[in-house]
């Protein structure tokens, strides 16, 4: 049932049927969501990647700065160790506990007592001989034979009093490098920094005489120390004191050197200052701060300020201004930070692979998804837009189409198809009119397209019925025919017709006569048929001339068809002047009226005749004959018997009706046709 079809129902147009934008929205999201699922999920896993591997490095940097700083301690130890036993000899301590006071002693010479100290040092030092020690009192005077002691521990007392003040309360401590001087008036190119380690002799009564130091050259052990641990390719374990400056030798010498961090033939070690350039010097960018204005790095700032413990798993920039992770202390008895480091890229590598190959198969799976999408969604549009070129044909056809469904329904109608919806279904939309229901069934049946012909308000469209192959529809397709129909109709009238007189011609009247014969054949009714032929007419076309007989045959020929006047009579102009008229279901009486009536109603005309020998007007003989339709008779003996009834009618005086029976054929007959033509 389709209760939306009818002559007034709105039919939505096959046009509109393909507007499905939201399901190219459903289809972009379905691929959408999976994607950003992926997306998301992948960027939670880079993530949770990045903090792991950010937290491993700064697990094992922190190892690493714990080996650094035990490494440290131990050396420190032992350094102080060696000192505190060579400090303890007793006739070290007498020896030096026995020295004049410094005002007493000698300034520019070595005096006995320190040369005894310097003999007995040597002979407790017998083996490492390359260290380098000396004594100085609490005075800062050497009681060594060296001048040059006082000068150095002068210096030690400049740069770092605190560690001095420590020693000389009776505590052993390690001096970080310090800076060398020059004296004044020397040409010294770049004096090597030094440390030192020292430890206090006391007396016998636990008071500090003196301070046996010894230098330690910075630039080895020390910082062999220092590089006991680092991670990577670009890690880098080092010390600083709380100025900010280096106290070891970089592993980077030469490419600080490079990007101006330290001159030339210089080390390291007091030189850098564990400062924050801003910008990548190994990069070759140039910092816009002097270096003298340049924030401690994050990792000294912490260090140095808070004097703890600390790491950074977020990068920042080193004294090189590379982006590091950082693990740091400050060892408070020392005085010295330590740091590890490692460039941030270097560390992070394993995170930045993963994540670019996370990235690249991300973008490379959008591409992919995009365009086979996109590609899927241009095949739709462009389908749709064919599905819409193809609706057209019928939605914007000006010819009427109809789409007929199993069973029997009006599927579709465009618009000039619903003028006929009212004629060829019901409100329910089902086919209604027998003849199109049967046509369609038999379409359905045997898949053969049929045409069927609807007519309303004067116009006939022709439909043609085309089934669509396992479809279960017929696709029906309406022409309007009204003209051609009328003129099949003209041509059919002027074959039909004689052109003089406009009655039927022999040719239709054969036809008809047969026709007639065959049909009440079967209904039991009876036919006549009168043969006229005009009285003397080649006398008078001979006297009036050819066009007056085409009149005169046309007036008469008019009486002729008054006789024919019910449906089933024919009137026919037979050949030349003969005339002939069917009177179907008729009896004889009414058959003898009629031919009677036509032959008076012929000389009413009073068409003048002089030439006639019947009469002074134009006249007509009328051979009858009334007959049952029978199977041993024939049309064409109605005929005979008519055309010998003329005879009759002629050979008796003309201007009169002869009746003739029809009996079957007994004996041949041997008149033919003209027979009625007297001679
Ligand atoms: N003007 C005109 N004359 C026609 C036409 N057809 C036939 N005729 C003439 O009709 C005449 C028929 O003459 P006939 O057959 O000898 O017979 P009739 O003179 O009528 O003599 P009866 O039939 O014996 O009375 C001929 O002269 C034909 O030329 C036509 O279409 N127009």
């Amino acid at each position: 049932m389709n209760a939306a079809i009818g002559p007034q129902a709105n039919q939505p147009s096959l046009l509109k049927a393909g507007r499905t934008w939201w399901r190219d929205a459903m289809a972009g999201a379905l691929v959408a969501f999976p994607l950003v699922a992926v997306a998301v999920l992948g960027i939670v896993i880079v993530t949770r990647v990045e903090s792991t591997l950010r937290q491993q490095v700064i697990q094992s940097l922190e190892t690493t700065l714990r080996a650094s700083h035990e490494a440290l301690r131990i050396w420190a130890n032992e350094r102080q160790q060696q000192l505190r036993h060579i400090a303890g000899n007793r006739e070290l301590r007498a020896l030096v506990g026995s020295a004049p006071d410094a005002s007493k002693r000698p300034l520019h010479r070595a005096a006995p007592t320190s040369l005894a100290i310097s003999a007995h040092l040597d002979k407790l030092l017998s083996g490492n001989g390359a260290w380098h020690y000396f004594i100085i009192d609490t005075t800062l005077r050497g009681l060594t034979s060296k001048e040059k002691d006082a000068t150095t521990a002068r210096l030690i007392a400049r740069q770092r009093p605190d560690l001095m003040n420590r020693l000389f309360a009776g505590e052993a401590v390690l001096i970080p490098p310090i800076k060398a001087e020059s004296k004044p008036g020397t040409h010294s190119t770049v004096l090597r920094p030094a440390m030192f380690a020292a430890t206090p002799i006391t007396s016998a009564n636990g008071s500090i005489l003196a301070a046996l130091m010894i230098r330690i050259d910075p630039l080895l052990s020390f910082s062999e120390v220092a590089h006991v641990g680092r991670i990577g390719a670009s890690g880098e374990t080092y010390f600083f004191d709380r100025e900010t400056r280096m106290l070891t030798a970089s592993r980077f010498t030469d490419q600080l050197r490079r990007i101006g961090l330290i001159p030339k033939d210089a080390s390291s070690i007091l030189t850098v200052s564990i400062r924050n350039p801003g910008v990548d010097l190994t990069r070759g960018e140039v910092p816009t701060v002097p270096i003298e204005q340049r924030p401690p790095t994050l990792m000294a700032r912490s260090a140095i300020v808070q004097q703890a413990a600390g790491h950074s798993a977020i990068g920042y920039r080193d004294y090189r201004g590379v982006w590091v992770l950082g693990a740091w202390l400050w060892d408070k008895p020392l005085g010295i930070g330590l740091a590890t480091e490692i460039d941030e890229n270097e560390a992070l590598a394993a995170y930045h692979t993963t994540r670019d190959l996370f990235m690249g198969a991300l973008a490379l799976t959008v591409i992919i998804a995009g365009t086979t999408l996109f590609g899927l969604l241009t095949l739709r549009w462009k389908t749709e837009q064919r599905i819409r070129t193809l609706a057209m044909f019928p939605d914007k056809n000006p010819m009427p189409v109809l789409r007929i469904d199993n069973p029997l329904t009006v599927g579709y109608a465009n618009g000039p198809a619903r003028r006929f919806l009212g004629l060829i279904q019901d409100a329910d939309g089902i086919l209604a009119p027998p003849e199109w229901r049967a046509v369609v069934t038999r379409i359905f049946k045997d898949g053969r397209h049929r045409s069927l012909e609807i007519e309303q308000d004067g116009a006939i469209y022709s439909f043609v019925l085309t089934p669509i192959p396992e479809s279960g529809i017929i696709y029906a397709y309406g022409q309007d025919v009204t003209q051609q129909k009328w003129a099949e109709g003209y041509l059919r009238e002027l074959s039909i017709r004689d052109s003089l007189t406009g009655l039927a011609n022999r040719r239709h009247f054969d036809e008809f006569l047969d026709q007639q014969w065959r049909q009440l054949m079967r209904s039991n009714a009876r036919i006549a048929l009168l043969f006229i032929d005009i009285d003397h007419f080649k006398g008078y076309n001979d006297r009036y001339g050819h066009q007056a007989g085409d009149a005169c045959l046309k007036k008469i020929a008019a009486v002729i068809a008054g006789a024919a006047r019910r449906a089933g009579d024919l009137a026919a102009r037979y050949g030349g002047e003969e005339f002939v008229v069917v009177l179907a279901q008729v009896e004889r009486p009414y058959a003898q009226d009629t031919a009677e009536t036509l032959r008076r109603a012929v000389e009413n005309l009073a068409i003048p005749h002089q030439d006639s020998k019947t009469a002074s007007y134009v006249t007509v003989s009328i051979g009858l004959v009334c007959a049952k339709p029978d199977a041993a008779l024939s049309a064409s003996r109605l005929l005979e018997a008519a055309d010998k009834a003329l005879y009759r009618a002629k050979s008796r005086g003309r201007n009169r009706v002869e009746f003739a029976t029809l009996k079957p054929p007994q004996v041949a007959s041997p008149q033919t046709r003209k027979s009625h033509k007297l001679k």
